[in-house]
């Protein structure tokens, strides 16, 4: 039962701390960390390619400047992790639920004793503030300890049938499982795929988006460390073509995949060449409601946590806040006025709650949202523009400040397009009916939130929105114990929760005859 492994928790966690591993990095400052450690990992070490690979450039969002170089993996590196991973499974699928469990406790233990170098090179790596990485981190750990909890409940069922004949179930491991990842949550991505994967026995090789190398690397090191086999948790650098390999082998059994969707119709056609299944987590174009029954003070706060969040840079942001026309002017006045003291600058300082955006690129694309938006005539309440921090170390990195937009209609691009930056639309809206339809007018269903004092209205909104997570007077949280996931073209199966576990096994069917054949022939 769940209380017996919370038990082992506890029991594991007044052991003495874990002692830091190799590459421990401790009190770091922005502009002074370089990694030179191999960023791939297979079979219980960090690996340098074995291939003559073109090394890329990965940075430091907040000063911009080379935090380190990648080496993509090609074929025979991406052959070498996939062995390894086959390797583990071997003997990971053969041990008992406790045994698994006990050993993605110790890995949770680890993380919690080194939490606070995690969430630095996160934010080394992504850009995001210290205060929302070390977030991550629990978020990742706790979702560990969870499948933890759930790793000995797996079991199948009994049916009898007629004679005394019956019939059982095995719920079963898949084999090699993929994960690729965004860059927006590096760490906690490479937790929410792994540990569901781990728990059911699986091994998995998991690549992380070439933006955002560092963190997974040091899960890996932590699972070897907590005394997984060898080879059960595998990075792969690279981007397309590594991603790529990695579906198309066949030696993997599933891919799940965070990410674009464009790039998860790739992943999906990719794995039906060898009848793969997988898990797509998506963008959005969350819809928040705000009606005027609501209290005002809380539907601020979600509102900017619905959109601020990681520099704005969250597939379940509810980026469309549609605001009842009677509360509308109060509602603008307080929300720029939120918005406009947010501090910017540093990540690794505990004062920032907005750090630097994750590339130049991405940067220039955000921005050229907000031109687009003015051009097509919504009006800018405030921010949207770049910010260079005074900070002489800080010059080069890619920050801006966050934009609320105003006076939005439905066509505009800023409402139909996912941003992924720190860019706010607000729109108005009279009637239930009319907000309702409005907001399920968009390709994607993964998010939406709605605020109101009405217990009624609350439930009968939710029921009737199109998007996988509903919140009612709150947005963004995701506790792992409950599934996470989207609706429409925001993707398909679901992250924690236990109906996970059924995203990562498969049942087997076993009839066992208690009497003779009964033979038609
Ligand atoms: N629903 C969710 O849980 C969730 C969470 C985070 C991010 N996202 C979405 O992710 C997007 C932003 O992340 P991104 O820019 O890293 O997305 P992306 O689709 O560009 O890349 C995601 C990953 O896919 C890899 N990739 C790209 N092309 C590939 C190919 N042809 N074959 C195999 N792998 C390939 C990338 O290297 C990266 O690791 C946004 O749309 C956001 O909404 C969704
Ligand atoms: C923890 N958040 C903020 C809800 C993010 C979930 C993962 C999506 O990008």
């Amino acid at each position: 039962s769940l209380s017996m492994i919370q038990r082992l928790a506890v029991s594991l966690r007044r052991r003495p701390a874990a002692a830091p591993l190799g590459a421990a990095v401790r009190c770091v400052s922005s502009a002074s960390v370089n990694v030179t450690v191999p960023l791939n990992f297979w079979a219980g070490k960090r690996r340098t390619s074995q291939e003559n690979c073109n090394k890329e450039n990965v940075y430091e969002p907040a000063t911009g400047r080379i935090l380190c170089h990648l080496e993509p993996c090609g074929a025979v590196d991406v052959n070498q992790a996939v062995k390894a991973a086959k390797s583990a499974f071997g003997h990971w699928s053969k041990m008992s639920g406790m045994e698994r469990a006990r050993i993605m406790i110790e890995a949770a233990h680890i993380i919690e004793v080194r939490r606070e170098e995690i969430a630095e090179m996160e934010v080394v790596n992504n850009g995001k503030s210290i205060t929302e990485a070390r977030l991550d981190v629990d978020s990742g750990r706790l979702c560990i300890e969870y499948y933890a909890g759930l790793a000995s409940t797996l079991a199948g069922q009994h049916v009898q049938l007629p004679g005394g004949s019956f019939a059982y179930t095995r719920r079963e491991p898949l084999g090699v499982c993929v994960g690729i990842g965004a860059w927006n949550y590096p760490f906690q991505i490479a937790s929410w795929k792994s540990a569901p994967a781990l728990a059911c026995g699986n091994s998995m090789v998991f690549k992380p988006s070439p933006v955002t190398p560092v963190t997974a690397v040091m899960l890996a090191e932590i699972y070897t460390k907590a005394g997984a086999p060898e080879g059960l948790f595998n990075v792969v650098q690279g981007s397309q073509e590594t991603g790529s390999l990695l579906c198309h082998h066949p030696d993997v059994a599933k891919v799940s995949f965070t990410g674009s969707v464009p790039t998860g119709k790739k992943i999906m056609e990719m794995a039906s060449k060898g009848v793969k299944p997988v898990t797509l987590e998506l963008g959005g174009k969350s819809p928040l409601l705000i009606f005027q029954d609501c209290d005002l003070e809380n539907a601020v706060r979600g509102a900017l946590m619905a959109n601020f969040l990681s520099q704005g840079q969250v597939c379940s942001n509810g980026t469309r806040v549609f605001v009842q026309k009677n509360i509308l002017p109060e509602f603008v006045e307080e929300i720029v006025k939120r918005t406009q003291a947010i501090e910017i600058g540093d990540p690794l300082l505990e004062s920032t709650r907005m750090g630097a955006l994750v590339s130049q690129p991405h940067l220039e694309k955000v921005l050229s949202f907000v031109d687009q938006a003015k051009k097509e005539g919504a009006r800018v309440l405030c921010g949207g523009e770049r910010f260079v921090p005074s900070d002489p170390r800080l010059k080069g990195g890619y920050y801006m400040t966050p934009c609320v937009l105003g006076d939005c209609t439905d066509e505009m691009t800023c409402v139909k397009e996912e941003i992924f930056g720190p860019v706010m639309s607000l729109l108005s809206f009279e009637t239930e009916e009319e907000v309702l339809q409005r907001a399920n007018n968009t390709t994607m269903g993964l998010a939406a939130g709605v605020f109101t004092r009405d217990v009624r209205r609350a439930h009968r909104v939710v029921e009737q929105i199109k998007a996988g997570s509903c919140f009612i007077n709150n947005y963004n949280i995701t506790p792992v114990e409950v599934p996470f996931g989207g609706f429409k073209m925001s993707g398909i199966g679901r992250e924690n929760g236990q109906v996970t576990i059924e995203y990562y096994s498969q049942l087997k069917t076993v009839f066992v005859e208690m009497g003779d054949v009964d033979s038609l022939f």
